[in-house]
């Protein structure tokens, strides 16, 4: 069978990067990208920007919507505390498969764990059934029609507390205006935008992050 992207991308970090090094991983997946071959990985740039808003925050209980190869989940677990717990959700087999693989080589799994299935269906089960409370990070990288419907969920199943920051990529390319319309007019959100630009290219994007104010 013929390999998708996203096994060319896992095989080449598996080759190349150090078993057990989340930076060599990150580093690995950005050579690869930049150089051979384009994935929506949140890439280098707008990664410094997801690091510096994460040191910030020092979140404890994250959510992540669109895991992909798992770039950024490993590149938000190396930055986590030992005690701080990462939930990404997938609904891609192919791509779970692989995130899977790409967390455990980087030895963060202890930290991550992918939950399979569309949002919509996940997020009203995080409570109950994924034993959380409240959440102190979601980081919104899926279907750019889905950030504004999740938030909405995200609120309405009591997942937000005072001070929850949501960080959102692409809100210029692909871009998502529902979402940011509705957040920068919501007065619960205090918003400030990122500008950066697309992954491994030169085509401006941003990354808008909205903080709950309860
Ligand atoms: C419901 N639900 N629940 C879980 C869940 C998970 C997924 C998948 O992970 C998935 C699959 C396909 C696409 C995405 C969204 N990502 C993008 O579309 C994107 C595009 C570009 C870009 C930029 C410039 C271009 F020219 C082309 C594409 C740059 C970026 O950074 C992106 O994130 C996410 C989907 C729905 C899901
Ligand atoms: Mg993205």
């Amino acid at each position: 069978m013929a390999q998708s992207k996203e096994e060319r991308i896992l095989n080449f970090v598996l080759q190349n990067a150090v078993r057990g090094d989340p930076q060599s991983v990150v580093d690995t997946i950005d050579k690869y990208c930049s150089q051979k071959e384009w994935a929506m990985n949140v890439g280098a740039e707008k990664g410094l920007i997801l690091d510096k808003i994460l040191e910030e925050t020092k979140p404890s209980v994250l959510l992540e919507l669109g895991t992909y190869c798992g770039y950024s989940a490993v590149r938000i677990a190396r930055l986590l505390k030992p005690s701080a717990r990462l939930l990404t959700i997938e609904f891609n087999p192919d791509f779970a498969a692989i995130a899977r693989q790409m967390i455990e080589f980087a030895g963060v799994q202890d930290k991550v764990k992918i939950l399979e299935g569309p949002s919509q269906t996940i997020i009203p089960q995080l409570k109950k059934k994924h034993e959380v409370d409240t959440l102190d990070f979601v980081f919104l990288d899926h279907w750019k029609d889905r950030y504004l419907p999740d938030t909405i969920l995200l609120l309405e199943h009591g997942l937000l507390r005072k001070g929850s920051v949501i960080l959102a990529d692409n809100v210029i390319v692909p871009g998502a205006p529902e979402f940011i319309k509705y957040i920068r007019n919501n007065s619960r959100f205090e918003c400030t935008n990122y500008p950066s630009h697309v992954e491994y290219m030169k085509v401006k994007d941003a990354m808008e992050k909205a903080v709950f104010v309860g």
